[in-house]
C-alpha cells in the first residue's frame, strides 16, 4: 500500500497506532498530545471494542481518533468545552473516517452528568482542575475501569498522585515521558526536547 499523508485525504491505512502529529488538522494554540506520548497513553488505557471510553479535554481529538481506529465499534465520547475545538475534533474524525466518536460539548466535571452511560476507560487531559475531575469521574467509572491522566506540571503530578491515593486506586503507575526529536538547525542536526509529560494511570477495584 502506498504512503498516505494528510494531503491525500485518505485515512490512516495501518493497524499500528501513532499517527504523525502533522496529519491532524490543527488550530493554532490548541495543544496536541505528541505521537510518542499518545502511544503511551493508548497503551495505558487498555482499550477494547467492548469498553466505553471518555476522553475529557479532547483538544485536537488525536486520542479519540486513534482509539476509534483501534476499536471501531467502541462507544467513544470526546468531551471538550471550547466549541471551535469541538468542531475541530469532528473534522479530524471525518478526515480519518471514524464514526464511533460522539463529541460532547461542555466543561468537565459539570457536563459529565449529561452522559447517560458510565465509562470503562477515562482519559483526563484538560484543564488545571485535573484532580477535581478525577474525583468527579471516579464514582461513574465501572468496577475494573481505568483512568489515565496526563500532566506536565509538578502541581498536576502531585495532585493526581494524591487523588489516586485518596480514591484507593490500584495498579497505580506514573511514567515520565521525555521525548527528543532530531531536527535540522541550519547545516546541523540537533535533538529538540518536547515538554516532559507525566502519564498516570490507576484502576478502580
Ligand atoms: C492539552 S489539550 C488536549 C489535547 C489532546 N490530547 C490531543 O492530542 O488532541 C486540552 C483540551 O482540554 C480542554 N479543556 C480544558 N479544561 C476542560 C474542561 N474542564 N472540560 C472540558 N474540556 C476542557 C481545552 O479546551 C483543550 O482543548
Amino acid at each position: 500500500m502506498s504512503e498516505s499523508g494528510p494531503s491525500s485525504g485518505r485515512p490512516w491505512p495501518y493497524a499500528s497506532p501513532g499517527i504523525p502529529d502533522e496529519w491532524f488538522e490543527r488550530i493554532p494554540g490548541i495543544p496536541l498530545s505528541p505521537r510518542e506520548v499518545r502511544v503511551l497513553m493508548l497503551s495505558q488505557l487498555r482499550l477494547s471494542c467492548r469498553l466505553r471510553f471518555w476522553d475529557i479535554g479532547a483538544g485536537t481529538g488525536t486520542l479519540p481518533v486513534e482509539a476509534a481506529l483501534l476499536c471501531p465499534t467502541a462507544p467513544i465520547v470526546a468531551i471538550e468545552r471550547d466549541e471551535e475545538v469541538a468542531e475541530l475534533i469532528e473534522r479530524n474524525c471525518r478526515k480519518f473516517g471514524v464514526t464511533n466518536v460522539q463529541v460532547e460539548r461542555g466543561s468537565a466535571p459539570e457536563c459529565l452528568a449529561d452522559l447517560a452511560d458510565d465509562p470503562d476507560r477515562v482519559c483526563i487531559e484538560g484543564g488545571k482542575a485535573l484532580a477535581g475531575i478525577l474525583h468527579s469521574v471516579w464514582p461513574r467509572l465501572k468496577a475494573g475501569g481505568r483512568v489515565v491522566a496526563v500532566t506536565s506540571t509538578l502541581e498536576g503530578l502531585y495532585r493526581l498522585t494524591e487523588g489516586f491515593a485518596e480514591l484507593q486506586a490500584r495498579q497505580v503507575e506514573v511514567v515520565q515521558a521525555g521525548i527528543y526529536r532530531l531536527e535540522r538547525r541550519g547545516a546541523q542536526q540537533a535533538f529538540m526536547a518536547l515538554d516532559p509529560t507525566f502519564v498516570l494511570s490507576g484502576e478502580k477495584i
